[in-house]
């Protein structure tokens, strides 16, 4: 069961396994989607598994569904649920407020819905995610097919009011064909280089018709598990009134899942 990881590999799975121990027995959780979120589905899996944990999972997207019954979770839909204790979920972005870009694989939607419903989010992340301003990583925005190019072009329109780097999008493509969510709609990929006001962006975003969802998280997230390549984790909470950047802990990486498929 021992493998060797990458360094990028270990800072996910040690910021996942991390974050595992905030989930208590009895809790119903957001499970996020992306190879970090992955990490922590394994491990809970294991905590199921082994340790007797009962918990019943809301998964923020199919094939995170599908892990997570792979693993052993109970898996029951949000609105089974109708609200979670805690969502742990990956990112693309994080910034000094906890504000984040997510939806590099797509899944922005549901993982939004979902971290919304629920009392806490927790974003595992390797420490490469951090960054100062965001917009670096091209921000998703989910728009449905139905006169997506009209919509595009009123994107980048909009954005030229706006206070960023960059203006253009690009469709989300899946070889030949566009990309399509689990919600049957396209993803914009907005290349802006540097948001300078990530909350004004979202607002805007969200209020143009074709646009369903942006992948800006702003005052969603409470807390950050950052990964390290060498094992160490950090754990920066937002409701501590001050981001504790001191917090450095070290997790064993000694038992290793070696068939992580995501
Ligand atoms: O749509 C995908 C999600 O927002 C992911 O959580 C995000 O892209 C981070 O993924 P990864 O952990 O693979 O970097």
């Amino acid at each position: 069961m021992t493998g060797e990881l990458s360094p990028i590999d270990k800072a996910k799975f040690v910021a996942a396994k991390r974050a595992a121990q905030f989930v208590e027995d009895g809790m119903r959780v957001g499970l996020g989607t992306g190879s970090t979120a992955a990490w922590l589905v394994r491990c809970l899996g294991e905590m199921v598994r082994d340790d007797g944990l009962r918990i019943k999972g809301v998964p923020t997207s199919t094939r995170t569904a599908q892990l997570a019954r792979e693993v052993g979770i109970e898996v029951i839909s949000l609105d089974e649920a109708k609200w979670l204790d805690l969502t742990i979920d990956g990112a693309d972005e994080f910034d000094g407020e906890l504000n984040l870009i997510k939806g590099g694989g797509g899944a922005l939607l549901q993982e939004k819905i979902v971290a919304t419903a629920s009392d806490q989010m927790v974003v595992i992340a390797d420490i490469g995610k951090e960054v100062e301003t965001l917009g670096a990583f091209p921000l998703p925005v989910e728009v449905i097919p139905f006169g997506w190019q009209t919509t595009q072009a009123l994107v980048e329109e909009t954005l030229v009011s706006m206070d960023v780097l960059g203006r253009n999008s690009t469709l989300r493509m899946n070889g030949e064909i566009p990309f399509v969510t689990d919600e049957g709609n396209y993803i914009l990929d907005l290349h802006l280089k540097r948001i300078g006001n990530a909350r004004q962006m979202a607002l805007v975003m969200n209020q143009m018709p074709g646009v369903v969802e942006n992948g800006l998280f702003i005052d969603i997230c409470d807390a950050v598990v950052i990964g390290y390549g060498d094992g160490r984790v950090e754990v920066r909470d937002i409701n501590e009134g001050t981001v504790d950047r001191d917090k450095m802990e070290f997790v064993e990486t000694d038992n290793l899942f070696s068939d992580l498929s995501d």
